[in-house]
């Protein structure tokens, strides 16, 4: 009966058009003969995985969706290489440039994009390329064999991934911003500053609010030359400045044409038996460039060319996800507040984590995610499903995934009440059925559900929702494989610290190679991790890097919203004298200090302090650091005690002094604070802090874990002893075995649920162990500076803090010179509290 098939052509052998075949295929396979024309010279392959190629994590092999076998297994004549030229709507016949046509009763039309390119003089030159296919990935390969910078001109998702492969490649790269901010089309002011400062740390370099007049060089492009008169050296230029849908065949052929050709809501052009999916469609005046939206498009034109009933396409919601390795950023539905929204906020600078969560009438209706993106599937399935969120909107922001998003009807509800054709890889088109059917097919891990079906392969964003499912449909078969301590490297904490112990590794730089981390420069997460984990390791050899740690723990103060600094210097157990307050107010008055205010751990913070002003504070207040700004210990807090208090059984002060003057620079997983109360009254809050004393008859109780942060926990009680000294001894043991022990970033709170008090109280009550714990914590703190004195007194050190004359960070920056790097880093601190 194949004489009786009709006949479909495909122009455009790319991810939607192809993709509408696969979805036509499996809902009627016999009902036409299929032709389909491709301009490119290759099968079907996932473009998205481009960045992927060019950053070195992907074969080109490894990109093809569909080979050359799977056209011939479904029948389909494949035209490679060949561009259609005309359509003749009245012969219902297309024409290709090589002089091949094909007759078609139903048309698609699927021909995607073309790269923007400038129209500045000079866009013609050799060198300079856009990047949207194999070719220009082919083309950026090449030139970092024989050439050393780039410029990536446009800091939206596609110049930043196309960066991020170039720096892979070994070039120098700079990216050219016309905004003052990066991904201003998926994020707001803070994510992005986020963004821009991770990537600088990656080495990546900016310009921002630079427009391009034109392109130097004479056949082969040099550089640049901007609106404002400055300049740029650069053999390689990308533009990633958006695209344009490719609709010139369509308007040559009489189609409605608009931004790109006019579908209605089943995919159908003006010409009769023609329709246009993808890419090139606009469809309620929307021209989409992510795949999510152009498979479900895809979906609806296959029911429609099968025969199928479907109600039509009625637009799609977007999420994206940027797809450098090390930096997590999330950006779904609606980012900016419109009339009416309101918005939630969540920043964390010392963590490098940004949250923001748009809710409409109790919808959310928008979230963009920096640092920590594992909710962002979840969220999006929120901001689709339209859902109340009434009541959640503080645990969603604050993201406690596995109990809070279930508060509202149950995560794993909500994955089992998911429509079977529901798209959860929105960049791989894998629904919910086809993981659902490889599960039930054997597969019982991600890594095989992902080479089964693709979920997962391109961004990972689908990545929790696909675990969620393998949980639920899996079982206890399912088997979870380990995840590392970030997308650098596949290893986990446990692991790398055996490593770096068993082999002896001794610097960051080593550690990344020896343990191949796939990206040489790390990221925000693995490098003041390994910096931590390397000092706690070797705290008489290794010299702590500057570089890996985070701008406040780099200027030893807390940066504030407008810049300045917040200064707080060590008061020992909140105990001060007429003297010290003297020195301080005079400080203050001296540098204009214009706040100064008491902080809640009972110390007195200076506030909007000059950057070049910090060495010249804290000469002039010539009191310790009270590292208000590290992962370190914060403050001991103390109540009067028995030095004052009619209540007070033990001398609490006395005691806090002590332990603040012991545990001082102490640097920990996460910050660390510690309370004494002089008597269970407990004044001074201590079952609440990590580490907290409490004054009692005959001796001290001591407690662990306790925090009064976002997630409040009362303390553990570890044990009663009678003396002083063992309340030091038990204190650092406890603190020592926390260092240890810990993963970097996380607080004893988590920690002790983790290991279980029973566990820690076995440790520390082995005397032996709680002796050598003890000395390896003093052998530690013995050999820690002060580091606001050692800034003080070292020239090189101080010239850190000196503002650099205006003129000459500018150019510094345009040359790319180590000093531009330090100054746009600099300016990037000051925006990071934005
Ligand atoms: C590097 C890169 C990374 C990306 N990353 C992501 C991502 O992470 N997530 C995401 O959602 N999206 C991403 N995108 C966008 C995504 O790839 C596109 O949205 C998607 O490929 C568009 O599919 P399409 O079929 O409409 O067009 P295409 O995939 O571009 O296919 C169109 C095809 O039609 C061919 N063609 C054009 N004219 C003719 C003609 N006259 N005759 C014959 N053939 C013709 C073209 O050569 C092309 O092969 C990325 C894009 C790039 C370039
Ligand atoms: N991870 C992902 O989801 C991903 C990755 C790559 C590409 N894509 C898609 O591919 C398409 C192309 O990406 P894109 O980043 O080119 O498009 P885009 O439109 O998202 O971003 C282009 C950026 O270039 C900037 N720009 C415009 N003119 C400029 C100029 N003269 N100088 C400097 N900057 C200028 C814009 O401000 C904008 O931020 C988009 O549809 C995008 O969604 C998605
Ligand atoms: S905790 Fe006890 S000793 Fe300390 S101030 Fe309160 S009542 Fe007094
Ligand atoms: S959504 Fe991008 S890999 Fe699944």
């Amino acid at each position: 009966m194949t004489n009786e098939r009709k006949k479909l052509v495909l122009v455009g052998n790319g991810m939607a058009g192809v993709r509408t075949i696969e979805h036509l295929l499996k809902l009627a396979p016999d009902l036409y003969d299929i032709t389909i024309f491709g301009a490119e010279p290759h099968p079907n392959y996932n473009r998205i995985m481009l960045s992927s190629v060019l950053a070195g994590g992907a074969s080109l092999e490894e990109i093809v969706i569909n080979d050359l076998d799977w056209y011939r297994e479904n029948g389909i004549t494949l035209h490679m290489g060949q561009a259609i030229s005309r359509i003749d709507g009245e012969r219902r016949r297309v024409y290709a440039e090589g002089g091949i046509e094909a007759d078609y009763d139903e048309l698609i039309l699927a021909t995607g994009s073309n790269a923007f390119i400038l129209p500045v003089p000079g866009a013609d030159k050799e060198g300079v390329i856009g990047f949207r296919d194999i070719k220009d990935c082919q083309a950026m390969q090449e030139a970092s064999r024989k050439h050393r910078k780039a410029a990536v001109i446009g800091g939206g998702l596609l110049g930043l991934e196309a960066a991020r492969g170039l720096l892979n490649l070994g070039m120098d790269v700079t990216v050219i911003h016309i905004n003052e901010y990066l991904m201003e089309r998926q994020l707001d002011r803070p994510a992005s500053i986020m963004l821009q400062q991770e990537l600088e740390a990656q080495g990546m370099k900016f310009l921002l609010k630079k427009q391009t007049e034109s392109v130097l060089g004479k056949q082969r492009a040099k550089g640049l030359l901007f609106k404002d008169g400055s300049m740029l050296e650069a053999d390689l230029v990308v533009m990633a400045v958006g695209i344009r849908p490719n609709v010139s065949l369509a308007q040559r052929s009489g189609l409605a044409v608009e931004r790109g050709i006019v579908v209605d809501d089943h995919m159908r052009t003006n010409l009769p038996g023609v329709y246009a999916v993808g890419e090139c469609a606009q469809h309620r005046g929307i021209a989409y460039g992510l795949v999510a939206p152009l498979y479900e498009q895809g979906a609806v034109l296959a029911k429609n060319l099968a025969g199928v009933p479907v109600e039509g396409y009625a637009g799609s919601v977007t999420s994206t996800k940027l797809k450098v390795s090390g930096v997590d950023v999330f950006s779904g539905g609606i980012f900016t507040e419109p009339e009416g929204a309101r918005a939630l906020r969540y920043q964390d600078e010392i963590e490098g984590v940004y949250k923001k969560l748009v809710i409409l009438d109790n919808r959310l209706i928008g979230a963009v995610l920096f640092g920590e993106t594992g909710e962002g599937a979840a969220l999006f399935s929120l901001i689709k499903s339209g859902e109340s969120i009434a009541g959640r909107e503080k645990e969603l922001l604050l993201g406690l995934p596995a109990d809070a998003l279930a508060a509202g009807g149950g995560a794993a509800a909500r994955l089992e009440a998911m429509p079977t054709d529901e798209i959860v890889c929105g960049c791989n088109g894998v629904s919910k059925g086809d993981i659902v059917a490889a599960i039930d097919g054997g597969c019982n891990s991600l890594g095989q559900i992902k080479g089964c079906t693709k979920a997962s392969a391109s961004c990972g964003g689908c990545k929790p929702l696909v675990e969620g499912l393998l949980q639920l449909y899996a079982g206890d078969a399912a088997v979870t494989v380990k995840e590392g301590i970030c997308g650098c490297t596949t290893h986990s904490r446990d692991e790398i610290v055996a490593e770096i112990k068993r082999m002896g590794l001794k610097t960051v730089k080593e550690v990344m190679n020896v343990l191949e981390w796939n990206n040489d420069e790390g990221c925000s997460k693995c490098r003041p991790s390994l910096n931590y984990y390397l000092g706690m390791l070797w705290p008489t050899e290794y010299k702590d890097e500057k570089e890996s740690r985070f701008a406040n723990e780099r200027y030893h103060a807390n940066i504030q919203k407008d810049g300045t600094y917040s200064v707080i210097p060590r008061i020992y157990g909140g105990v001060t004298s007429p003297t010290e307050l003297k020195r301080i107010a005079e400080v203050a008055e001296k540098f204009d200090v214009p706040l100064v205010k008491f902080t809640g751990g009972q110390r007195l913070d200076l506030l909007g302090v000059k950057k070049e002003d910090l060495p010249g504070v804290w000469e002039a207040l010539d009191m310790p650091s009270g590292h208000g700004y590290g992962k370190a210990l914060r403050t001991v807090k103390t109540c009067v005690g028995s030095t004052f208090c009619r209540f007070g059984t033990q001398d609490a002060m006395g005691m806090g002094v002590r332990l603040e003057k012991a545990f001082e620079r102490m640097n920990a997983p996460a910050k660390v604070k510690l309370a004494v109360s002089g008597c269970p009254r407990n004044c001074a809050e201590a079952t609440v802090k990590d580490f907290g004393v409490v004054a009692v008859d005959g001796g001290w109780e001591l407690h662990v874990g306790g925090n009064a942060g976002i997630h409040v926990r009362a303390t553990d009680l570890l044990g009663f002893v009678k003396t002083d000294d063992e309340v030091e001894e038990w204190a650092s043991a406890f603190l020592q075995y926390y260092r240890e022990n810990a993963t970097w970033n996380e607080r004893t709170a988590p920690w002790v649920e983790r290991v279980g008090l029973e566990h820690v109280k076995q440790v520390l009550s082995d005397e032996g162990e709680r002796k050598a714990l003890h000395a390896r914590l003093r052998e530690t703190l013995d050999r820690t500076v002060d580091p606001w004195k050692q800034i003080v007194s070292e020239p090189e050190l101080r010239k850190n803090f000196e503002r650099l004359p205006v003129a000459a960070a500018i150019s510094a920056q345009g040359e790319g010179s180590t000093q531009g790097k330090s100054d746009s880093r600099n300016a990037s601190d000051k925006e990071e509290s934005a």
